[in-house]
């Protein structure tokens, strides 16, 4: 069995963008770039006002002081003349400065009268003026390429004055959710042996939170034939297919078999991880298949930790950036982690994280509950309130 970050170090290596495409950029929002942004204007495009007030030439500027309005600038519509001397214009937020000006007095220390704008007040430093280029220049990269367009990247887009944004292409992705128990919800009560299918829709929740495109949702019976015929259809559809359930080694889990006659190669399989331990990640007919074991908390655990930065990957980012560790007080108790690297399911407290009740890799309703990952390195001693661990959003 390999280990969590050997594993990890090989599905970054295996996973790849699909290809890539000129998009709106009203359609680009949390998508990909697959090229950097570059800046078709300066921003600002002149010299411009930072604030409601009078424009004026600093150089013949006192206090106190009289000078005559002749004009006024607003953003959109400037204005056309020159600022001459003993002259200001009314100007402001974001209009450009007039020619000649290089300072904006606020209004709020302007007294007017008629024509003329009176300064009597002490007033602060700022010139108010944001200088033509200051933000940045036609010909800037704004953002690089394998940036996601999440709200903050999206204003600089917009604002490099671009239309479309070349990206990658969005992974499509397949849930096969397997197993003859298995039956749709709403359905499993009145079938003797059956359960709810549930797998399958957090997986699909999941996949969509981390950018995929969800082409199809399956549940599909222990059937040889059957799940034959349904992997090779995902594979020809999908980019990513993940098959749930069927991993371990009981008499009916065909997961793998399943893509056996697509040619599967395996790029790993088993990870000394705690739970979900039968993970396995390969590739058939040039797709990747992703396998997460059957148990529900298992099956999602596995899902955060590799389906997520497969997805990461697929749409154009590093694989790693869908896994921020980062540092937490635990509060609670945790027992020493034996030789399966283990991801305990917490809760984010005001204390710190703590460890839901329930670990049992069969979870439902503590699963639910849970919003955070509690990674434990293997050997790692008995932990307590106050330690340091790291944490994980789930
Ligand atoms: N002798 C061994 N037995 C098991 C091992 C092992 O190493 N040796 N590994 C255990 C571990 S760890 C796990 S995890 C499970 C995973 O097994 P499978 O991936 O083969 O999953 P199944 O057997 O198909 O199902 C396990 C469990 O989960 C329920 N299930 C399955 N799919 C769904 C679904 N879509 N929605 C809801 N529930 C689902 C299924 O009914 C079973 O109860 O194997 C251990 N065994
Ligand atoms: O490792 Mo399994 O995933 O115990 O449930």
């Amino acid at each position: 069995m390999i280990g969590f970050d050997e594993a990890f170090a090989l599905l970054a290596e295996a996973v790849r963008p699909a290809g890539c495409e000129r998009v709106a950029l009203g359609e680009a929002q949390r998508r990909v770039l697959a090229a950097p942004v570059i800046a078709r204007l300066d921003a600002p495009a002149t010299d411009t006002s930072a604030m409601d007030g009078y424009a004026v030439r600093e150089a013949e500027f006192a206090i106190p002081g009289r000078l005559t309005v002749v004009g006024e600038s607003f953003a959109g519509r400037g204005f056309e003349g020159a600022v001459g001397p003993g002259e200001c214009v009314r100007i402001f937020t974001g209009a450009p400065m007039p020619a000649g000006a290089d300072r904006v007095i606020i209004q709020e220390v302007v007294r007017r009268d008629g024509d003329l704008a009176l300064f009597d007040h002490a007033l602060g430093g700022g010139r108010h003026v944001r200088v033509r280029g200051s933000d940045f220049r036609r010909g800037d990269a704004l953002l690089p390429a394998g940036r996601r367009l999440d709200a903050r990247a999206m204003v600089a887009a917009a604002g490099a004055d671009v239309a479309e944004v070349e990206l990658w292409a969005r992974p499509r992705v397949i849930v096969l959710g397997t197993g003859d128990e298995l039956a749709a919800p709403g359905e499993a009560s009145g079938r003797a042996g059956a359960i709810p299918e549930s797998v399958s829709f957090g997986v699909a929740g999941l996949a969509l939170a981390y950018g995929a495109e969800m082409i199809d949702r399956l549940r599909l019976p222990d059937q040889p034939a059957v799940l034959e015929q349904a992997a090779a259809a995902a594979l020809e559809r999908a980019d990513i297919v993940v098959v749930t359930g069927g991993a371990s080694v009981g008499e009916k889990d065909y997961a793998r078999a399943m893509f056996g006659p697509a040619g599967l190669e395996m790029i790993f399989s088993k990870v000394a991880i705690k739970p979900g331990k039968p993970v396995w990640l390969g590739r058939a007919k040039g797709k990747l298949v992703l396998g997460l074991p059957g148990n529900p908390t298992s099956a999602l655990v596995t899902a955060r930790l590799f389906l997520a930065p497969l997805l990461a990957g697929a749409a154009g980012e590093n694989p790693a950036t869908a896994l921020t560790w980062r540092p937490a007080p635990l509060a609670g108790d945790l027992p020493p982690c034996e030789s399966r690297e283990t991801f305990h399911r917490g809760t984010w407290g005001e204390q710190g994280v703590v460890p839901v009740g329930n670990q049992d890799s069969s979870a439902q309703k503590a699963l639910a509950a849970a919003d955070v990952l509690i990674r434990r390195r293997p050997g790692s001693p008995a932990a307590t309130t106050g330690e340091t661990v790291e944490a994980l959003d789930f």
